[in-house]
């Protein structure tokens, strides 16, 4: 147990075309920290036989994921998110478009990819560019059913091959006719000259066979479903087709214009699925050409580029019916043309995914499968044993930081998996064990993790981490970067006679948005708390090394602690470190990565941490830190002054404390109103 201080996705061919579980195997783990893990059911995620799919059929249920069966169609294999696989099944049965907008690696592009799966296949089409007699800078477009576009191609290519063997044998019938006469004759120059003419006219001057073979631009014979093109990030040639430039364009040694033309990304998802992430990066201009293409259900192909001679080229529409998946996270909504989305919502469905589930059996026994889908995935690494499911589990509450949850960023958690593997696959073990997955921690950290580790190591190279003693206006703040490296964030106080208005408060620190209104904020809790009149001085707050910004509102109650230490001159212990979030009431509210923030602190040396008392739930740091680290949560903001400022007399400091939070209503009021909670 962590150590807590309570108060605690027709044609006919000729020359021109016609138009057309497991039961539970109970098991108890070692540390305190996982015993709620222990009773994960490893039989009911087991299939029909009870084995994974790259195993032997009879396999032995021994708790580990080769007991397991991974279900064979995608949608089948997602876990977690429910709703989103709901709406995904009837999506691809009403060819609606879907937005699913969540943090990455929770399973968008696997949903996409399953809707593809889902789609009827019986539907797809191959698409023919074919050279126009009429207008050659406007190829001719034709669908013929999924397949048949290759035969039709070599069909011409064979008529062509015919054509041209027998044009080469006239060519040398007439040569040798001519140079005979000239031999017999003796008129050599003229025969020369004769047999160059026709060989040139007959060369040259009838058209290129060659030329009149279509282009299959779009094929799906190769796919068992229906196709899933993954446009993300694509520049508009990719994404809406090109026609590339000739350098030669007359002359003879010109290539035809629907033999330079490209599909786009539409194009080869047509009857199938889009899928677009991070869809705010499209540019403005690709948005409105999608939307184009998916209110037509075709878009003609052009080249893309105004330089090149296939900007002269406009082919006949190519259909494009695709089901458009388009995904991100939320800014992804705002840098979205507003049309498309409208267009989106108004036919089709938006997602909002989850990131976290609820630790039940029933979830865990998904997980288990999870693990197994991996390691089939992967193809190479060890099957993981009943010890490795636990400690991976025990890891996905950690990263859910949620009391009772488990994560779904399960790209991450697959990348653990995969370092586990091979550190097994190189030791030649039969199994993967929890000391294989304690190590891929280690191995596999975020380069967020990686960085704090280096200022913390730099801190403490330089000696300038304080983590004994007392300093009046320094506080010891944590922060989180990314979603799993926490680190000790010191903020520092001071105090100046005030310029201009006076009673500002100025932060510094690369402070964004939420952090800035924090700081404002924490104003009210000083008035309240000091009782002075701060309208002749200036209160200086700086954040130490943040030089990635500082966002959020987790530093409040460390700010409030350093100004009021440095307004009042009471020291506060460094040995403490805090992180919280703070109404102007004095509340002290919950934030995220608690576990990461305390990991840090324990990491640095410091031997308290002040948490919000509702994110105590939420804390399960590795085993390595229990001993050494306290955890003490707060809810009000004079529990944290409590513990933190070591005034000269503290008898006076606790009374100042108890009047302050009896008095504050009344004294605004002017009226005596009975406190409702009383301060200790
Ligand atoms: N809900 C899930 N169920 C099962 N496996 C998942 C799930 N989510 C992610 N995975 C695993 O993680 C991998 C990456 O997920 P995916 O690419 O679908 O995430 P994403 O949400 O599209 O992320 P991004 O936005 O970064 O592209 C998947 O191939 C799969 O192995």
């Amino acid at each position: 147990m962590n150590r807590v201080n309570e108060p605690s996705e027709k044609e006919n061919f000729s020359d021109t075309p016609d138009t057309d579980h497991i039961e539970p195997v109970p098991e108890t783990l070692t540390t305190d920290n996982k015993s709620e893990e222990t009773d994960a059911p490893i039989a009911e995620a087991k299939g029909a036989n009870g084995t994974s799919d790259n195993e032997p059929d009879q396999q032995v249920d021994d708790g580990s994921s080769r007991s397991v069966t991974v279900p064979e169609k995608l949608i089948d294999q997602v876990i977690g998110q429910e709703h989103a696989v709901e709406v995904i099944r009837k999506a691809a049965t009403q060819r609606r478009h879907v937005m699913m907008i969540g943090t990455p690696g929770t399973g968008k592009s696997m949903l996409a990819k399953a809707m593809a799966e889902l789609l009827p296949k019986e539907e797809m089409q191959d698409i023919l560019a074919y050279p126009n007699s009429d207008d050659q800078n406007e190829p001719i477009i034709r669908t013929v059913k999924s397949g048949r576009g290759k035969e039709i191609v070599s069909a011409h290519k064979a008529e062509a091959k015919k054509k041209i063997q027998f044009r080469n044998t006239l060519i040398m019938i007439l040569m040798i006719g001519i140079i005979g006469y000239a031999f017999i004759t003796y008129q050599w120059l003229m025969g020369i000259i004769a047999a160059a003419f026709i060989f040139m006219a007959l060369r040259y001057a009838t058209p290129r066979e060659e030329q009149m073979v279509p282009k299959l631009i779009v094929t799906n014979d190769k796919t068992a479903t229906a196709p899933f093109v993954d446009a993300t990030g694509s520049h508009a040639g990719a994404l809406l087709g090109d026609v590339r430039h000739d350098p030669f364009q007359s002359g003879g040694l010109e290539t035809p214009a629907h033999d330079r033309v490209e599909a786009g990304a539409i194009h080869r998802a047509h009857k199938g699925v889009l899928f677009v992430d991070e869809i705010n990066t499209l540019g403005l201009p690709s948005q409105q050409s999608l939307l184009t293409a998916m209110q037509e259900g075709e878009f003609a192909i052009t080249g893309q580029s105004e330089r090149s001679s296939g900007a002269m080229v406009r082919t006949e529409p190519v259909p494009c019916d695709f089901v458009m998946v388009a995904a991100g996270n939320l800014d992804a909504v705002e840098g979205m043309h507003p049309a498309l989305r409208s267009r989106i919502r108004g036919n089709g469905y938006e997602i909002y995914m989850e990131d976290t589930m609820p630790d039940t059996p029933e979830n865990r026994e998904k997980f288990i499968r999870f693990i197994a889908q991996e390691i089939k995935n992967d193809g190479m690494i060890p099957h993981f044993d009943r010890s490795a499911i636990d400690e991976v589990i025990h890891e996905a509450k950690r990263r859910s930081n949620r009391k009772g949850y488990l994560t779904l960023k399960l790209r991450d958690m697959g990348g653990l998996i995969r370092v586990a593997g091979d550190l097994a696959r190189q030791e030649g073990a039969e199994l993967t064990t929890r000391r294989h997955v304690l190590e891929a921690k280690k191995t596999a950290r975020s380069i967020e993790d990686q960085i704090s580790g280096q200022m913390i190591r730099r801190t403490r190279e330089y000696e300038l981490a304080v983590v004994e003693g007392t300093e009046i206006g320094r506080v010891n703040g944590l922060a989180v970067m990314g979603s799993d490296a926490g680190s000790v964030l010191p903020i520092m106080a001071a105090i100046t006679p005030a310029q201009g208005d006076g009673g500002n408060i100025i932060a510094t620190g690369l402070l964004k948005e939420i952090a800035q209104e924090s700081i404002k904020n924490v104003g009210a809790i000083l008035k309240r708390f000091t009782g002075k009149d701060i309208r002749n001085i200036d209160i200086h707050i700086q954040f130490i090394g943040t030089y990635q910004g500082v966002e959020g509102d987790s530093a409040s109650i460390t700010v409030a602690t350093a100004a009021i230490s440095a307004l009042e001159s009471i020291p506060v212990r460094q040995d403490i470190a805090m992180t919280g979030s703070l109404s102007v009431r004095g509340d002290v509210l919950p934030v995220g990565g608690v576990t990461y923030k305390i990991e840090a602190a324990a990491r640095a040396g410091i031997r308290k941490v002040l948490i919000p008392k509702a994110n105590l739930g939420d804390v399960l740091i590795e085993d390595e830190f229990i001993s050494s680290i306290e955890i003490i949560p707060v809810e009000k903001i004079d529990e944290v002054l409590k513990i933190a400022l070591v005034p000269d007399n503290r008898e006076l400091f606790l009374d100042k404390l108890k009047t302050i939070a009896w008095s504050t209503t009344s004294s605004i009021l002017g009226t005596e109103i009975p406190a409702t909670r009383t301060v200790v």
